[in-house]
Order: C-alpha cells, then sequence, then structure tokens
C-alpha cells in the first residue's frame, strides 16, 4: 500500500539493530521496507512457537507511529488492527499466518515507542522477484493456482484482500505461495455478505477500474472481492510477461488513466502477445472492465478452470492413457448415445461394503455450464471436465483423476457426500455436494467424485460414507 512518508528511515537497522529483543523473538537482519513498515528477520530465542519450524524461520514487521501526524497514525494503527483481527482469525495453508503481536514500549528511545511489532512466519521471497526472469506456462499455473487457493479461502471466509500484487504474494522456502500483508483486508458486509468498505488505499497499479471512482463514504470505499480478481488479473498478465502491466503509461497514475480509458470503452484491452491463449482468455475475464462482469469469475471458479487445463495438458506419458480412454470412450459413445454422450460401464465397488455391485444405486448425466460445450459430440478436449479424487481437498492439478468426462455423459453413482469443497460454476452455481461415481475398467482408480454443479440430476442416494484418499 501506499503510505503518506518513508517513516523508517534510511537504514532500518537504525530502527531495530540485530540482537533486539521483543519479547521470546530476537532481531536478525533486516529484509525490507514497504510503505509503512519495515520487515525483519527474526528467531525464536525461549521457549516454543506451535507451528515455527527453524529457530530463525519467523519475519518481524515493525510499524512505528512516532512522528507521525495523528492522521498518518490512525492509518497505522488501522493497517495493524486489520492485520491482528485477520491474522488471529485465519488460517490457511497459503496465507501467512501471524505468530505474535506487540506494541513496544520504549520511552528512551522514540522512534521505537508506540511501535507495532507483527510476528509472522518467514518466506524467502516474493513474487515480485521472479518477474523480470519470467516463468514458464506450468509454473505459471502453479503459481496461479496456489494464489487462488488462497483468494478461494479469503473470499469464501468472507473477506477482500485489497492489496493483491506480487510484493505480497510470497513464496516460502519450498516454493509454495502465501499471501501475506492484511494490512487493508476488508470484512464483507451487507445483507448477502457482497461488499465491504476499505480504505481509501491500496496501489495504483492494481486497483480496479471502479475503485478510481467510487465514492468515499464515512466507512470507507465500496469494496467487493471482483476487487482482488482484477489484481490478480494485473498479476497473471505481469507474471507472463516479465513484468509488463497491460495498461500502457510512464508512471501508475498514467497507467491508471489508461485502465479507466478501457473501462469507459474508449480504449482495448492490449494483453502482451508473450501470454499464451489459456492465459490470455483467462487474463482478459479477470480484466473485465466492470464489477458485474468480472463477478462471474471468482477464485474458485478460475481455479476449477486452472485445474481442468493442467490436467488435459499432461506428461506424454500421461497422454497416451487417456486417450486410450477416450478411444473407448468413442466406441462406447458410437454403441450406446446418439448425442455423443457416455454411458459408462458400471461394475467396480460397492461403496458401503466394498464388495463388487452389478448395479450401482444411481445415475447422473454431466452437466457443462459452457454453453458453447453442449452442443458439441466432438469430445473436445476444452470441453471435457474432471473428476476430483478427494472431495474435501482444493479442486486442484494434483486432485483430479486422468479420466475425463463430457456434457451428457451418463455416470454410475454410489452415493452424495453433503458437505465437501465448495464449489462455484461458470454460471456461478455454488455447492458443496459431491457425487461419488464409478469410473469405467481400465482406469487408474475405481472411483471418483463428481461436483453437484457439474449435473442437473438428483438422484437418490445414500450419503457417503467419509472419503478415503483414495477416493
Ligand atoms: N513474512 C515475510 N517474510 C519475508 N519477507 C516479508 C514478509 N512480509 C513482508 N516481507 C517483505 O518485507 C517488505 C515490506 O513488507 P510489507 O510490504 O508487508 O510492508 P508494507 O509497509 O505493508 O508494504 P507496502 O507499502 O508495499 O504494502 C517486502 O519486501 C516484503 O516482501
Amino acid at each position: 500500500m501506499h503510505g503518506l512518508a518513508d517513516i523508517s528511515g534510511d537504514d532500518p537497522t537504525e530502527l531495530l539493530p540485530p540482537g533486539y529483543r521483543v519479547a521470546r523473538w530476537e532481531v536478525v537482519e533486516p529484509i525490507g521496507t514497504g510503505g509503512w513498515a519495515t520487515v525483519h528477520a527474526g528467531r525464536l530465542v525461549e521457549g516454543h512457537a506451535e507451528g515455527v519450524p527453524g529457530e530463525e524461520s519467523v519475519a518481524l514487521k515493525v510499524l512505528p507511529t512516532a512522528g507521525l501526524s495523528p492522521h498518518q497514525a490512525r492509518k497505522v494503527a488501522d493497517t495493524a488492527r486489520r492485520e491482528v483481527e485477520f491474522g488471529r482469525g485465519s488460517s490457511h495453508p497459503r496465507l501467512i499466518r501471524l505468530l505474535d503481536t506487540f506494541v513496544l514500549a520504549e520511552p528512551d528511545r522514540p522512534l521505537l515507542d508506540g511501535a507495532i511489532v507483527l510476528v509472522m512466519e518467514r518466506a524467502g521471497r516474493s513474487l515480485r522477484d521472479l518477474l523480470d526472469a519470467g516463468v514458464s506456462e506450468a509454473e505459471g499455473a502453479r503459481l496461479v493456482t496456489e494464489i487462488c487457493e488462497g483468494l478461494a479461502h479469503l473470499h469464501r471466509s468472507g473477506w477482500v484482500h485489497g492489496d493483491l500484487k506480487p510484493d505480497n504474494i510470497l513464496l516460502m522456502a519450498d516454493g509454495s505461495v502465501k499471501l501475506s500483508d492484511f494490512g487493508l483486508v476488508t470484512q464483507l458486509t451487507g445483507t448477502h455478505g457482497t461488499h465491504g468498505y476499505a480504505p481509501p488505499m491500496g496501489t495504483f497499479d492494481y486497483l480496479p477500474p471502479e475503485r478510481w471512482r467510487a465514492p468515499l463514504g464515512e466507512q470507507g470505499v465500496e469494496i467487493r472481492p471482483s476487487a482482488d480478481i482484477w489484481a490478480l488479473g494485473i498479476t497473471i498478465h505481469e507474471l507472463f510477461a516479465s513484468g509488463a502491466s497491460p495498461f500502457p503509461g510512464a508512471t501508475p497514475m498514467a497507467r491508471g488513466a489508461a485502465t479507466q480509458e478501457y473501462a469507459d470503452g474508449r480504449a482495448p484491452l492490449r494483453l502482451d502477445g508473450a501470454l499464451p491463449p489459456f492465459w490470455r482468455a483467462l487474463t482478459a475475464d479477470c480484466l473485465a472492465p466492470t464489477h458485474a462482469a468480472r463477478a462471474p469469475h471468482t477464485a474458485e471458479s478460475l481455479l476449477a478452470r486452472v485445474a481442468e487445463r493442467t490436467a488435459t495438458d499432461v506428461p506424454p506419458f500421461v497422454r497416451a492413457s487417456v486417450r486410450r480412454g477416450r478411444r473407448r470412450a468413442a466406441s462406447l459413445t458410437l454403441a450406446v448415445c446418439a448425442v455423443g454422450a457416455t454411458v459408462w460401464p458400471h461394475v467396480e465397488h460397492d461403496t458401503a461394503s466394498g464388495a463388487p455391485s452389478a448395479e450401482p444405486p444411481g445415475r447422473i448425466r454431466v452437466f457443462n455450464a459452457e454453453q458453447s460445450c453442449r452442443g458439441r459430440t466432438d469430445r473436445n478436449a476444452d470441453c471435457s471436465l474432471g473428476l476430483a479424487i478427494d472431495p474435501t481437498r482444493p479442486y486442484t492439478v494434483d486432485n483430479v483423476v486422468a479420466t475425463r468426462v463430457w456434457h451428457g455423459d451418463e455416470l454410475a453413482v454410489d452415493c452424495r457426500l453433503p458437505l465437501g469443497m465448495p464449489i462455484i460454476d461458470e454460471a456461478d452455481t455454488h455447492s458443496a455436494a459431491w457425487y461419488r461415481v464409478r469410473l469405467p475398467r481400465g482406469a487408474d482408480r475405481t472411483a471418483a467424485w463428481l461436483p453437484a454443479v457439474r449435473t442437473k440430476d438428483r438422484p437418490s442416494v445414500p450419503d457417503c460414507p467419509a472419503p478415503t484418499p483414495t477416493g
């Protein structure tokens, strides 16, 4: 976020020298400086902190309040309050965890007196550090997937990040993504929990067009999850275009003006030629010019799109088995179904007993919310839908079986899981229910899970026992 002044001074070690103790934590060295804060590497020197793996694995974020105008001090305090309130109530593998918070009492060191210290999990670097070199398409897919997992969790829990950008997308030592910097997080309110009110701050390059004109009320400016989706679109563009913004201009203000020209229909969206076709389409959806046009593209639906795309874009040895599966499906199609759909054979296993059962308790037809895919009979890969291995885990690349399904396919169903991972389809239909379906003979497993949003049928089948990781 943009602060009003660099309050930290030129040398962060002047503020918090190595060896400085904050309760059970000790400062090791500075990591970086933001608009309002300096961040230092730190270590635990006393006792034990749950979930802190190594003794040097924390970051101490210091927000000084000394020397600020009352207005600035209020902003810093509000930023810290948001981070703390959010950090205390949330825990997810894709979010940087808050471990401790303090307000320093240092009457003899005026710069530090009253400073707020947040102790957090420490990352190795940020996504910003990857932009110059660029990433491969596969690596980009993994990074975007993990960003979307974090965003989907935030949005599901009723929060908007409000300052998503490569600097706030941190990479852990093992390369995994965690979102950070929750100083502008906003809780969704309103009758349906659709919007909240954020302070009029943020990073110009990542603000959606509607934010430039949003009226500032007593509670702040209105913000919705679609603001994070816009920021995600800019971030994906930067990721595949070596850090370039999709909007022209030498300064953030100029790029902001270009953003508004586009939103007003006075300029087209010009995405960099470096973006591969799938990512062009996805980025364009994230950068839909209005909240209403962007709203169907939720973090959850983007996650499903990337997962499906990655599952079709599999290594050659897996692809061969998928092709074999498709050939088998194609012959069944001819034999059984005049409209290009498949009726899968059903012999595998009875869910409750594990014994083979000839007749499944129910059948469902696959429904594809993409209208353009419904009339097709060619089983085109772009129109295929995935099945999950574990319906309680995020629907990501490593949670999709190799066998694909298409609109109209008829599947044998054993049971229904009412509360799995919530899924939102392209038409914005929500459901946390899943059906356990049998896979055709020869598939690499006997069963998989179809999200209930992918069928219009409601067969009367028993509730499933808790799923095992093998599905
Ligand atoms: N948990 C962390 N682990 C490692 N580095 C971190 C961590 N949190 C922040 N940093 C790094 O410290 C620097 C400043 O942090 P941060 O952006 O949170 O401060 P800020 O004042 O809120 O910044 P901004 O004004 O950009 O929002 C950044 O370079 C960031 O990558």
